[in-house]
């Protein structure tokens, strides 16, 4: 297969991901996401941006959404970008926060679980995560991920730190 030129990638849809950090008790807030893409997946609440909206007022809004929890203060730590081969695009922000209200609740498109930052799920999340997830959440680094997909099978990435 031809490598991709990353430089031409175009950003597509564009998305976000939450990732709620209880420090004091080392543990994350994820979801089993119930449905749209990735749906049976382990993964922090988010999804696409609405016209006009800011991208962390996104992260926000879709983690209310999904878990009835407000994110406070939130930090970006990163962006994906993914190609798939079918031709869809997705530009995705990480956005990291340690302050919250609200309890996390079930919803139609979430089940809330927090997660031991020791134990992170990779398996059942996307096959990408492992690239970036446990910098980000324990280490607090930002990073540019750029990621090639067929499907579910990841075939190519490359990933820059800040
Ligand atoms: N961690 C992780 N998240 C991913 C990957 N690929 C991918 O699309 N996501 C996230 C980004 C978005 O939060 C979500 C996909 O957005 P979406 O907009 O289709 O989700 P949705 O169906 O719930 O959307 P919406 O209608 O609520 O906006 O999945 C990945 O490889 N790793």
């Amino acid at each position: 297969m031809t490598p991709p030129d990353w430089q031409n990638w175009k950003p597509g849809v564009l998305a976000t991901l939450m990732f709620i950090v209880d420090e004091a008790a080392g543990r994350v807030l994820l979801i089993r996401k119930k449905r749209g893409l990735g749906a049976g997946k382990i993964n922090g609440p988010g999804g696409k941006i609405d016209p006009g909206e800011t991208s962390e007022h996104c992260a926000v809004r879709e983690t209310q959404e999904e878990l009835g929890v407000t994110a406070l203060d939130p930090v970006k730590h990163g962006e994906l970008w993914f190609q798939f081969v079918d031709g869809l695009a997705l530009h995705v922000d990480v956005y990291r926060a340690t302050r919250w209200e609200g309890e996390p609740t079930e919803t139609p498109e979430a089940i809330p679980l927090w997660t031991s930052l020791k134990e992170l799920p990779f398996e059942e999340m996307w096959a990408d995560d492992r690239f970036w997830l446990g910098e980000v959440l324990i280490d607090q680094k930002n990073f540019t991920g750029r990621f090639l997909f067929d499907d579910d099978t990841m075939l190519t990435h490359e990933m820059e730190w800040h």
